[in-house]
């Protein structure tokens, strides 16, 4: 309930958040500015302070948060404490890329299947995922809700619709193509595409103060 006071944008922010904090954490720091805070994970400090005022972490002046305090905000909160496991479609370019990554360094994410329609890569595994074919989605999806999509942009709604169908919730689509899914299921896209025109795009027209 507490959970769905947090504005969206907030929420978005708490993985940055947690990743930084489990290293100070680390390191033994026992406490942080919002400045410090904030030159690392470049979110202005003002932001940070309404950020954390939303759970009730009040920064002491001149003492700043506990690490250990927020850290254990964050880990209920991000779920920390479970595992959720992730299933990957399409084990190609990109999808190797991500089964190679080790999402366990400081998140408790991790992806443990693969499906892919190639009969090539089907019965093998990357880094110990294995790979089944994408015809055996429900069948082997189980109990996943989480799917990272890496297939070709055409094969994106087909796959969207069957991963509905086996009860897929949440979509991190890496595809170019807009799927179409009921409301239920939340998706996220990422476009590197995009990302860097609208890079190349603030570069041009809001160029940044430059340092003397
Ligand atoms: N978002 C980004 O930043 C970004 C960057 C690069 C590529 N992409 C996109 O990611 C996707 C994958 O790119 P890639 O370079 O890895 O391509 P790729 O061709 O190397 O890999 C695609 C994989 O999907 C498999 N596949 C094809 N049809 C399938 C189906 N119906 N079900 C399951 N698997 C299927 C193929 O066998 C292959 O292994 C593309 O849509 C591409 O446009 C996104």
């Amino acid at each position: 309930m507490e959970q769905n006071k947090i504005p969206q944008a907030t929420a978005k922010r708490l993985p940055l958040y947690y990743r930084f904090l489990n290293n100070l954490n680390q390191q033994g720091k026992k406490r942080v500015s919002s400045k410090e805070l904030s030159e690392a994970v470049k979110v202005d400090s003002a932001t940070i302070r309404r950020d954390f005022s939303y759970f009730g972490a009040l920064g002491k002046k001149g003492y700043g948060y506990n690490v250990e305090y927020l850290l254990g905000f964050f880990r209920s909160t991000l779920d920390q404490h479970e595992v959720t496991e992730v299933a990957l479609i399409g084990a190609g370019n990109l999808g190797t890329a991500f089964l190679k990554y080790s999402f366990m360094k400081n998140n408790n994410i991790r992806i443990t299947k693969a499906f892919d329609a190639d009969w090539e890569k089907v019965g093998t595994d990357i880094d110990g995922v294995p790979i089944y074919h994408v015809d055996q989605l429900f069948e082997k999806l189980e109990d996943t809700k989480v799917v990272i999509l890496t297939v070709p942009a055409t094969e994106a709604d087909n796959i969207a619709d069957k991963l509905v169908q086996a009860g897929v919730n949440g979509i991190l689509n890496f595809t170019p193509a807009r799927i179409t899914v009921p409301s239920h299921v939340r998706v996220h896209h990422i476009d590197l595409a995009v990302e860097l025109q609208s890079l190349v795009y603030f570069l041009k027209h809001y160029p940044l103060d430059t340092k003397e």
